[in-house]
């Protein structure tokens, strides 16, 4: 089974255009929850522009599904998710003021320091995923770092299937065979949607979890959220 975490960072971009609490960031994840989305992701980021860290804060009270804190590992952001102790953790190699994630971990060149970061994580009792773009090596990097589990950027599969190529998948397919080999969980998420949700599902051996926002919130203009999230339900089967 492939869990749908729906990501609720442009529900606070929503939420900041107007300084007040419209919509309410909390409600949403309630509702989401109330929907079937089966956990709620947030990426705080330095700035603040979306996710401030009090929301981190305030959703733990409120997710009793799986929540799922995604972050550049810097010092502020850890003592955040030891606060917080959500049920996981993605490590994501964010440049400060990036507009969006837009790689994944060299996990030979970070390799010391993930572990150790890792480490503390698991020490508390979270599970641990970093954030790989679909290459062997940092596969197998991922791997020596100790992490429960990756994340396969996806951004590059989702490009490729816009432009009709589907193609695009067959470096997430060896990626993932690798994985599983290896013995560390499968996530994936940036820029799927639900034009291609079903058949990046459909090849991936083993993916246990994705996590959606952007394109999710744009879809839910349209066809409602409640609809929305049991879409992506029907498609993650
Ligand atoms: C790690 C990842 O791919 C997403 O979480 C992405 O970082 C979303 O962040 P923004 O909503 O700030 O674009
Ligand atoms: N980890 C990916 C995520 O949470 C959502 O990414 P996107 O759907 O907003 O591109």
């Amino acid at each position: 089974m492939t869990k749908l975490s729906v990501n609720i960072n442009k529900i606070a971009t929503l939420r900041n255009a107007r300084g007040g609490n419209v919509p309410d960031l909390l409600k949403v994840a309630t509702d989401i929850q109330s929907f079937g989305g089966q956990g709620i992701t947030i990426h705080p980021r330095p700035d603040e522009r979306h996710i401030r860290y009090q929301d981190a804060r305030d959703l733990k009270a409120i997710v009793h599904t799986e929540y799922n804190i995604e972050g550049n590992p810097q010092h502020n952001f850890i003592d955040l998710v030891l606060e917080c102790k959500p049920d996981q953790v993605t490590l994501v190699p964010d440049a400060i003021g990036a507009i969006t994630s837009s790689a994944g971990w060299d996990t030979i060149n970070n390799q010391a320091y993930l572990a150790e970061v890792i480490q503390e994580f698991q020490r508390n009792g979270i599970r641990t995923s970093i954030f790989v773009d679909p290459v062997l090596e940092m596969i197998e990097g991922a791997k020596k770092t100790g992490t429960d589990r990756i994340e396969l950027y996806t951004e590059a599969f989702a490009h490729e299937y816009d432009l009709g190529n589907k193609n695009g998948i067959d470096p997430y397919v060896k990626a993932a065979e690798l994985a599983n080999e290896l013995g560390l969980g499968i996530n994936a998420g940036h820029d799927l949607s639900l034009e291609n949700i079903q058949f990046f599902k459909q090849n991936i051996p083993g993916l246990l979890e994705v996590s959606i926002g952007h394109a999710l919130i744009a879809e839910a203009l349209y066809l409602g959220l409640d609809n929305v999230v049991n879409m992506y339900l029907n498609k993650l089967k």
